[in-house]
Formats: structure tokens, C-alpha cells, sequence
């Protein structure tokens, strides 16, 4: 179970300054006070736009940020008192997948476990069952140097998830996927969520409304760093009264675009 409670960070970003001068500093509010409760064998989306705030989100729920506010909780363990504990319980897919190129999948998974503190048997025979549940039997035993993105990502979720973690959190995880890799990631992230998958708490984010209809049990609607929405598709739906799901993001993520937009008509 993964508890995220009002949580905020504001960067720093400089402007672009003059031949002499550095620009200034600007301070730019990624996330305000976010909150996301995301329970066992339930998928749990983070929808936003580009910008809105998710990986900022997902990178301090990681541990990479700190929060300038706010708490977070893994299994009730908080992540900024205790880290180690807090990311044990976690398989974490970022953006960057940074596999070892002249390691093979196996390896790299391996290697992984081997990090969380597994015998070799243990990681080798986990590698094993995560190549079944993904898929992977053809590019097991392959450097993963030359690895196609949808390969890449495989191999990366493997790694991700080698020491069984109770809670997965995924970062727009079907980015470059075609539609067969999209389709096997859905049914493995529905297996896991499942009984006989161990009830793990998925939480992912993503822009993409289908991704949401198709996987996701519980939505958190974010936009420009505020977290404005939470419910099931249906309750959206019912709650921005559209017929349409990207109608109701939409209406939920931007209301002052639709009241700009209906003044104009
Ligand atoms: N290290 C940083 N320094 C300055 N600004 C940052 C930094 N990281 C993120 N931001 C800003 O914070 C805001 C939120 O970014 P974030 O990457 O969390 O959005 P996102 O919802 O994941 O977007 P996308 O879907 O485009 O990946 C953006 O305006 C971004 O420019």
C-alpha cells in the first residue's frame, strides 16, 4: 500500500539572463500538496499532461527527491525516515531504464536480486519465472546492448520486480511499446494485481486516457502540479457529466479552458 500525503517540491530553474548577466532564478512548482492513496491489488493511474507533475511525484515516492512537504508511506514505512526499508518494499521502473549493456537480460536481472541481497539460486530461478510471466524466453540470454525499446523495457521491469516487492511503480511504462508489447505489459500488470499474482500495488503514471480505461482501478487526476480529481473511470465520468472519458480529463484537468472555451461559443 502506497500512502502519498500532500506532498510538495519547488524547483529552481534559471532564466535565460543577457550576454553578461545569468539569468535569474525562477522558482517553478512541479507538485502542490499531491495526494495519492493507492491500495493492494488495485492499479493505481497518475493522469496528468506533459508538465503536470507525475515523475516529480513518482521520483519522490522513489526516494530520488525530497519533498519540500508532505509524507509518504510504503506499507506504512515512511520514505524519507527510512529509505532502505521503504525501497525494499518497492519495484521501481523510472523513465531511463540504464540496463548494463554488455550484461545479458539474465544478468542484469541477477545482478539486481544479487543487490537486494538474494542467493544466486534464488535470482537465477526468479529471472526464470519473470521471463515466462513477460515474455522474455528469446532475449534471456542476450546482452542487452542493440535491445529494442519494448526489450528494453522488458528487461527493466524484470529487474524492477526480481525481489518480489509488494508495491511496483512504473513511470509511463508503455512509452514506445507497440500494441503487442502494450498488451503483455497490461496482462502482466493485471496478473500481479491479481490473488495469484500476490495482490501488489501497482501504481503508474501516464498521459494516455486508453492506458487508464484499459488497466486502471483507481485514477488520481493531476494538473499543473495539483492532484484535482480521484475516482474510478464511471466516477469521473459522472463527476466533470461526460460521455467521454478524455472529455471528462478535459473537463477536470483545465475547467478554465472549458469556461474559456464556452464563453468563446
Ligand atoms: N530538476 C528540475 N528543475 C526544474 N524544473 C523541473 C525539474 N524537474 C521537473 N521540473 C519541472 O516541473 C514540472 C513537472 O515536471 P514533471 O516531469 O514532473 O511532469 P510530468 O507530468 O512527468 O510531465 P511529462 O508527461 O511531460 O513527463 C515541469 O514544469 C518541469 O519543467
Amino acid at each position: 500500500m502506497i500512502s502519498i500525503d500532500q506532498v510538495s517540491k519547488t524547483f529552481s530553474a534559471r532564466s535565460a539572463g543577457g550576454w553578461f548577466a545569468r539569468g535569474r532564478k525562477q522558482p517553478v512548482h512541479a507538485v502542490q500538496n499531491v495526494s495519492v492513496q493507492a491500495a493492494n491489488g488495485c492499479i493505481t493511474g497518475l493522469l496528468g499532461a506533459n508538465g503536470a507533475g507525475k515523475t516529480t511525484t513518482l521520483r519522490m515516492l522513489g526516494g530520488l527527491l525530497l519533498p519540500d512537504s508532505g509524507h509518504i508511506t510504503v506499507d506504512g514505512i515512511s520514505v524519507a525516515q527510512a529509505p532502505r526499508q521503504a525501497l525494499a518494499r518497492m519495484g521501481l521502473l523510472g523513465d531511463a531504464h540504464g540496463l548494463y549493456p554488455r550484461l545479458t537480460a539474465r544478468e542484469n536481472i541477477v545482478y539486481f536480486g544479487r543487490l537486494q541481497g538474494m542467493t544466486p539460486e534464488a535470482a537465477h530461478a526468479r529471472a526464470d519465472e519473470l521471463s515466462r510471466l513477460l515474455d522474455m524466453a528469446g532475449i534471456l540470454e542476450r546482452r542487452t546492448e542493440g535491445f529494442s525499446q519494448g526489450e528494453r523495457m522488458k528487461t527493466a521491469l524484470a529487474r524492477a520486480l526480481v525481489h518480489d516487492p509488494a508495491n511496483i511503480v512504473l513511470d509511463e511504462p508503455t512509452n514506445g511499446l507497440d500494441v503487442l508489447a502494450t498488451r503483455a505489459l497490461r496482462e502482466a500488470l493485471r496478473h500481479l494485481c491479481s490473488p495469484e499474482g500476490g495482490s501488489k500495488c501497482v501504481v503508474l503514471s501516464t498521459h494516455i486516457m486508453q492506458e487508464v480505461e484499459l488497466l486502471c482501478e483507481q485514477v488520481v487526476v493531476v494538473s499543473h502540479g495539483r492532484s484535482v480529481a480521484t475516482g474510478t473511470v464511471p466516477e469521473l465520468l459522472a463527476q466533470a457529466q461526460a460521455a467521454r472519458f478524455e472529455d471528462a480529463f478535459v473537463t477536470l484537468a483545465f475547467p478554465q479552458a472549458q469556461s474559456h472555451a464556452g464563453a468563446a461559443v
